[in-house]
């Protein structure tokens, strides 16, 4: 019995999801592994012994009380009615998030599977899902095999009639098998439907669309694994019939014990749910833990922080390594006690059956006939199990896809009006705006701020670092709408406005680290106007004075520039973002200390680059070298959410206030 425990633990359990780790019970363990996977080594013994350790470890992990299966076996069904009669498994919950206190977990709404949203997108497969129905259907005729084989055993064994003849009958023979071929028929039907209907799809993809995307990837699985459970719970329920027919004694024996099987599988069933949904979210953490490292790879290695990134990285998915070992335990016990009682039932059948035979109550055909229908019952129930536990999965999964398909954005991407081209002037104006952060909603960050960025005209914002003055963008380019106050072009209010014609031809924005994708030089630049033709491209990057650099490349527009542009330098980056932000012939320019990262040379060049953007635009500088924006035709000075001084360079050095003290201050750090 044992053996078919772990047989079905090494088949259920989650595997494939799980990186080649062995078990690590402190920190020390981790570290040694961590170095370990340094050295260099033959990959087989390194495989077997890390198999022998992770065996060695999950049996010799921690003191054991006596009676391992107890684990197996009783383990899950006592954790199930504690879990029960107390409504949450204590330790589970403190342990797999992260430490936090158990009240803080509770506050985060646990996510519901939504029958009512699964319906939406079942309602256009309906026919075809009624269609395999029907069809699934022809497959009760498997059902009345056992009645035939009632006839056939007792023709046979009384030797009354020509048994011969229905024997070798072709219904009798191959009904089962033909019926099978049948069923598989919508299965394919389906799946191909689907399959047109995905390669069918148009490009244009927004998040929401990426989402139900993945949704109708998974579809056909499920409505296979829907049907199959259909034909098995059809199947079940027409067998009970023939053995009902066959005997209403023996079948009503084996109904007083089947509810009290459902009963157990439905507590197991909600505890493995509840495993199988933390086992979701431990895998989304240690993702993350890997993401944030590999995404920010020189950080860490300028910190020489490898060891310990790796550390949490292997602490994660140790956690993640364990709630899902306890998964599969949870489905292989699942499994292989449904089986156990299953086959219990077959013994029973047989003892009664043999007690009812003696009693003349049963010929030797009906209960060959019943054991054939109670085997097709058997390999219904535990396709059904199987089939509960992908369910098990599958809810959770869908409860989570469900919760993001709910989010709506709060800033609506489309809808509202235009400016025409012709009339756009480029005036914006900031009337007695307020603004705190959403994540800090009692810090008050902008207190009825004022500012006119005239059109055509260059403005620059500057000030002690934390002032607002990234704020100030950011609520331009909405990537926040202000708490109070409104933010207006040319007059109208931007929250009227069409977000994807403000941002996408009407607003250009560079900032102190651009970010470039992984492919070439030619489409990046191309990112900010995917219509833009090679000429348009090539103008872009000459008045961000790039071209002479990217021709430079030996493979000049189709260099790749590797993933965030890791292989230019700052200013070639800088240079590129500019060209990219060029291309759209944006009305108005925003500049979040763009040469602030640059080395004198690399900002005299890109200064140039951005002398000759920013004429004809309405233009926001924000920065942080004084002597770049000292030909600003405003220069504000911002302090504490507000604006305390403005006027041009010459203006303010002449009130000898906060400007020029900043101006001196920067000085002074220069001469050091
Ligand atoms: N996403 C955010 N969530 C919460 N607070 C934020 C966020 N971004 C910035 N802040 C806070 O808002 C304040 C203003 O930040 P902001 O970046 O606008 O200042 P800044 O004047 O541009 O500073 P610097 O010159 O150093 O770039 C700071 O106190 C900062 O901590």
């Amino acid at each position: 019995m044992l053996q078919l425990l772990c047989c079905r633990a090494s088949i259920t359990a989650p595997v494939r999801s799980l990186p080649l780790y062995p078990r690590c019970n402190n920190t020390a363990d981790l570290w040694k592994l961590s170095r370990s996977s340094q050295q260099p080594g033959n990959a087989v013994s390194r495989l077997w012994s890390l198999t022998q350790r992770a065996v060695r470890q999950s049996t010799v992990r921690t003191p054991k009380p006596p009676g391992v299966a107890l684990k197996f076996i009783l383990g899950p069904a006592v954790l199930t009615v504690s879990a029960r009669l107390f409504c949450h498994v204590a330790h589970c919950e403190a342990d797999v998030n992260n430490n936090i206190p158990v009240e803080a977990v509770a506050k985060n709404p646990v996510p519901e599977f939504k029958w009512h949203i699964l319906w939406e997108f079942v309602k256009p497969q309906l026919f075809a899902l009624i269609g395999a129905v029907v069809v699934i259907n022809i497959s009760i005729s498997a059902c009345f095999v056992p009645v035939s084989v009632v006839l056939a055993i007792n023709h046979l064994l009384l030797r009354a009639g020509p048994a011969d003849e229905r024997l070798h009958h072709p219904a009798l023979e191959g009904g089962g098998e033909s019926g099978s071929r049948h069923e598989e028929d919508p299965f394919r039907i389906l799946t191909e439907v689907h399959n047109r209907s995905v390669l069918e799809q148009k490009n244009a993809w927004t998040g929401q669309d990426a989402v139900i995307y993945i949704f109708n990837f998974l579809i056909p699985f499920s409505f296979v694994a829907y049907l199959q459970g259909l034909r098995s719970v059809t199947q079940t329920v027409g067998c009970f019939v023939s053995l009902y027919i066959i005997s209403p004694k023996l079948t009503g024996l084996t109904v007083v014990v089947l509810p009290c099987l459902v009963g157990a599988g439905a507590l197991i069933g909600s505890f493995l749910r509840k495993l199988s949904r933390l086992s979701q979210e431990q895998v989304a953490k240690a993702t993350g833990v890997a993401d944030e490292a590999l995404g920010n790879v020189r950080t860490v290695k300028a910190f020489a922080m490898e060891e310990r990134e790796l550390q949490l990285y292997a602490y994660e998915v140790d956690k993640s390594c364990e709630i899902n070992e306890n998964l599969g335990t949870g489905i292989a016990v699942f499994q292989g006690m449904s089986n156990i009682a299953l086959n219990c039932i077959v013994l029973g059948t047989i003892f009664a059956g043999g007690t009812l035979i003696s009693r003349s109550e049963m010929s030797p055909g009906d209960l060959m006939s019943f054991l054939v229908a109670s085997q097709t019952v058997q390999r219904s129930l535990a396709s059904i199990s199987i089939l509960f536990g992908q369910m098990v999965r599958g809810l959770s999964s869908g409860a989570r896809v469900f919760e993001y398909l709910a989010l709506k954005p709060t800033i609506p991407l489309s809808g509202g009006g235009r400016i025409p081209y012709n009339s756009l002037t480029g005036r914006v104006d900031f009337t007695d705006i307020s603004f705190s952060y959403p994540t800090r909603p009692g810090h008050q960050i902008l207190k009825k701020f004022n500012l006119t960025l005239p059109p055509s005209k260059t403005v620059a914002i500057v000030g002690e670092s934390g002032g607002g003055k990234s704020t100030v963008a950011s609520l331009l380019e909405r990537f926040y709408d202000p708490t109070s106050g409104v933010i207006m072009l040319d007059g109208l209010d931007i929250r009227t406005l069409d977000l994807a014609w403000f941002r996408g031809q009407v607003i250009g924005f560079i900032n102190q680290e651009p970010v470039l994708f992984g492919s070439s030089v030619m489409e990046n630049i191309r990112f900010g106007k995917p219509e833009a033709t090679d000429a348009e491209v090539i103008n872009a990057a000459k008045q961000a004075n790039a071209h002479r650099f990217i021709t430079g490349f030996p493979d000049g527009y189709n260099t790749v520039v590797g993933e965030r542009g890791v292989t230019l330098s700052g200013g070639q980056k800088q240079r590129i973002a500019i060209a990219r932000a060029l291309i759209k012939n944006p009305s108005i320019l925003v500049l979040d200390e763009a040469t602030s990262a640059l080395d004198a040379e690399s900002e005299r060049v890109v200064q140039e680059a951005l002398d000759r953007a920013t004429k004809g635009r309405t233009v926001l500088i924000i920065a942080h070298r004084l002597s770049t924006i000292q030909g600003a035709d405003l220069i504000c000075v911002m302090s504490d959410g507000r604006i305390v001084e403005a006027g041009t360079h010459l203006e303010l050095l002449s009130k000898g206030g906060l400007y020029s003290d900043l101006i001196r201050r920067q000085r002074a750090e220069g001469k050091k």
